[in-house]
């Protein structure tokens, strides 16, 4: 049995294979060369038309804070027989790469990167796999939080989810995920100290079973705090709770805000109808009505046909678990190396299944807006050396159906991979959570509504230039040619 070392560092955050790989470069004298690597994922999760990008603040910092620290050091020389001289350069590593990345809260899209690192082999080798623990999970959640916004429309959103998360880390960063995607509140209390996210609470059953009584609870409530908002179903919603609720802001009256009423189960579309008619007879036409058990995008928006009274729904294990599809299945691939006379070769990794054959070449993603109305026209995927930018006009194919094709004018060409780190020193500026939020709202109002819808939404194109789809096809028959060879 190994002994327990101090959790000092997040370098050893990493698959072993990565540490093997390195000390393979390092021992045959290859870690230095420049390589190329490329975050991307296959499908767009929860069958939705576009994904939003989060995950950087952490990257960054995991990466401005990469270095062994004794134990990692300690703890690899006591596991692994790796060489006392490999060891000594792991000591002395830091990161001297390149990181370029979509900003967090852009609209990112399936088959194009949205991260790329470029830097000595073994630097870029190390951060594989906590790069992609990062972006899958924060990318997920955004993503999930901005359907789930998408169908609430105005009313407000809370997330709820800190209880049935998966463990600390997911329920802190995963609260900051979602308020990127739109949510507007958490309840949990430390994502609010430490990213400034509006905190938000009601109060639960055991307030009410504690006092046996819905009365008693809701007026010692009310008498200890000026925003309440009643849970109203612990014994019976339209009985007890909410005549109660009355009753306390009605004997209260300017001592309190009544900001409503929180329903928790049942038939909420019949309860909630109820709940606003007591509320609206009693004069309180402002208290909100608050809905909260197992919610997402389906009840929400099923909740919402049924007409509904809920003004604020509170979500927490189906999102924060991103419970339909817990996982976004983004991946890391090298896509051009140093080779022996100095110069880049571009990279590819086969698969029988097209999907899964990677596109060589460092490449930049293109967003083409219409100058005319400011939509989006899709994705262009071009090679680094490209200037779609300066073209009149741009050519556009389906990746795999190219006789799927428009030629486009009069548009804008917008770089989505931005500087964060240039050999290892960060470059980026961070924004302000808020910022972030807002960007995405408004990245979001420039994708056509087809794109956006929350059922069968359109497939956005995402396009490889022709230089890049040539050198792809010309790279997938030079290997083939060679496979031939083979005797
Ligand atoms: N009118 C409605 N239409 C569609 N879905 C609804 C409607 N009312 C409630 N729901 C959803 O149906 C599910 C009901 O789940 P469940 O049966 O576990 O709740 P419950 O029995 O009312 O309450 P509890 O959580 O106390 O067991 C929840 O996901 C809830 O959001
Ligand atoms: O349903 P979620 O979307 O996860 O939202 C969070 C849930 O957490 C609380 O329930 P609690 O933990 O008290 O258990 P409950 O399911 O029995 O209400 C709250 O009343 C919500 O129902
Ligand atoms: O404040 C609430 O109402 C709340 C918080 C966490 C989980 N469920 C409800």
């Amino acid at each position: 049995m190994v002994k327990n070392y101090p959790d000092d560092s997040y370098t050893l955050h990493t698959d072993a294979y990565q540490i093997n790989m390195i000390q393979t470069y390092w021992q045959k004298n290859i870690h230095n060369k420049n390589a190329v690597f490329e975050v991307f994922f296959r499908n767009l999760p929860f069958s939705n038309g576009y994904a939003i990008f989060a995950g950087l603040e952490r990257a960054i910092n995991y990466i401005q804070n990469l270095k062994f620290s004794e134990t990692d050091i300690a703890y690899l020389r006591e596991v692994a027989e790796y060489p006392d001289d490999f060891l000594a350069y792991l000591k002395d590593f830091h990161f001297r790469g390149t990181i370029r990345a979509a900003v967090e809260g852009e609209v990112v899209f399936n088959g194009e990167p949205i991260l790329q690192v470029e830097g000595p082999l073994a630097d870029c080798q190390l951060v594989e796999t906590a790069l992609l623990n990062i972006i899958n999970y924060q990318t997920l959640i955004a993503t999930k939080s901005a359907r789930i916004k998408a169908v609430a429309g105005n009313d407000g959103v809370l997330e709820f989810g800190t209880r049935r998360a998966q463990e600390f880390d997911a329920a802190i960063w995963g609260t900051r995920a979602a308020y990127i995607g739109g949510f507007d509140a958490t309840s949990n209390v430390r994502a609010g100290k430490i990213f400034g996210i509006p905190i938000s609470g009601t109060h639960a059953h055991s307030l009410v079973q504690a006092y046996r009584d819905d009365y008693d609870a809701f007026m010692a409530y009310g008498t200890t705090h000026r925003n309440c908002v009643f849970l109203v179903d612990t014994y019976d919603t339209l009985k007890s709770g909410v005549p109660s609720a009355i009753k306390v802001a009605k004997e209260l009256g300017d001592k309190i805000n009544f900001m409503g009423v929180r329903i928790d189960s049942g038939d909420m579309a019949y309860i909630s109808k109820r709940v606003r008619e007591q509320l609206d007879e009693a004069g309180f036409t402002e208290a909100k009505i608050y809905a909260s058990n197992d919610l997402d995008e389906k009840t929400i928006t099923n909740l919402k046909m049924q007409g509904a009274k809920i003004d604020v729904w509170g979500v927490g294990t189906k999102l924060i678990t991103a419970y339909d599809q817990p996982a976004l299945g983004a991946v890391y691939k090298m896509v051009a190396i140093e080779g022996g006379d100095g110069k880049m070769v571009d990279t590819i990794k086969l698969s029988n299944n097209a999907e899964k054959v990677s596109t060589p070449g460092k490449k930049q993603v293109w967003r083409i807006t219409n100058k005319a109305d400011g939509k989006t026209e899709g994705d262009y995927i071009a090679l680094w050396d490209e200037t779609p930018q300066k073209q009149e006009s741009l050519y556009m194919f389906h990746q795999q159906y190219t006789y799927i094709n428009k030629l486009v004018t009069n548009y804008n060409a917008r770089p989505i991979l931005q500087d964060i780190f240039v050999g290892g020193e960060l470059v980026y500026d961070q924004p302000e959570l808020d910022e972030i939020r807002e960007y995405s709202r408004i990245q979001l109002e420039g994708l056509w509504e087809e794109y956006k819808r929350e059922l069968n939404p359109q497939d956005y194109p995402v396009d490889l230039s022709q230089k890049a789809y040539d050198n792809k096809m010309s790279i997938i028959q030079e290997i083939r040619n060679n496979m031939n060879n083979i005797k």
